[in-house]
């Protein structure tokens, strides 16, 4: 079993037990009462490359990485620090998230916050708007295509922007047919767990331009964003590198200044 299987092997036992509690019903009433989804797609547009941060105590390949007591208050300093996104590791057996820390940092920062989480059903992404979340992920290696479009689909209808994450080039073409308007490439293989940069200069190419492309994991401070950079990354997701440095606020004021610079700006916006 791959370690992708083995988290949504997890991922659906839980899933199993929360939808034993709460209806979907009850999910789309509580959604319904969340002020609306703010616009995940402007928010990583513009002239800089734009930093989304991690709230990430733990990791199938690192283990525990922080504690992070308070989740609001570390996206607190992302959002002072400038993130353009917050995102918000949810699933609980291997990353130590919650929907309760999705929910404590959405009334905290006022810029959009994407569930980061392994989103196999339609429920999932209901539980995210109903918890305050203006993007999800969607992993195309753990979907098959009916579900990645069916989900994409879902996802736009209630509000939420989808951040489709690829590995390779054969997932770009079907995040691209499926209808996906943000691509992240993840720098690390969910099989072997290693982080290869190369990953994304050279897969983005083949991404279409009209589609935000967003460079995930591995890296390590602003020299890493100009190498996504200069291979046409509109963003940078971060996540380990911010959560066990010792100054989270100035690491993202640092990646969002890198981002912002002039000669980085060429063919951007
Ligand atoms: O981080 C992991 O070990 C991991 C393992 C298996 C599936 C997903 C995993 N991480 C999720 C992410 O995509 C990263 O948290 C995110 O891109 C930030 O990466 P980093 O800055 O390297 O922490």
């Amino acid at each position: 079993m791959s370690v992708l299987d083995e988290i949504i092997e997890g991922v659906r036992a839980d899933l199993a037990e929360r939808q034993a509690r709460v209806s979907l019903d009850e999910l789309k009433e509580r959604a319904a009462r969340t002020p609306p989804a703010k616009d995940g797609a402007a928010a990583l547009r513009g002239d800089s490359v734009k930093v989304i941060c991690e709230v990430k105590r733990s990791s199938p390949s690192k283990g525990a990485l922080a504690a992070i007591a308070d989740p609001a208050g570390l996206a607190a300093d992302y959002e002072a620090g400038g993130a353009a996104v917050i995102s918000v590791l949810t699933e609980e057996r291997k990353f130590g998230g919650s929907l309760a820390d999705l929910e404590a940092v959405r009334a905290r920062v006022d810029v959009p916050v994407l569930r980061k989480d392994f989103i196999v059903t339609s429920y999932q992404l209901w539980e995210a708007r109903a918890h305050g979340a203006d993007l999800a992920l969607l992993i195309v290696a753990a979907l098959d295509q009916p579900a990645l479009v069916s989900l994409i689909e879902r996802a736009e209808s209630i509000g939420l922007t989808p951040l489709v994450e690829v590995h390779d080039e054969e997932e770009v073409e079907r995040a691209v047919v499926a209808g996906a308007r943000i691509i992240g490439v993840n720098a690390r293989n969910l099989k072997t767990l290693e982080v290869d940069r190369a990953n994304f200069g050279r897969i983005a190419p083949g991404i279409p331009d009209h589609i935000v492309k967003i460079a995930e994991s591995g890296v390590r401070g602003p020299h890493d964003l100009i190498a996504y950079a200069n291979e046409g990354a509109d963003a940078v997701l971060v996540g380990e590198s911010l959560v066990t440095g010792r100054d989270p606020r100035t690491a993202v004021a640092d990646l969002v200044a890198a981002g912002a610079h002039p000669a980085l700006r060429h063919g951007r916006g």
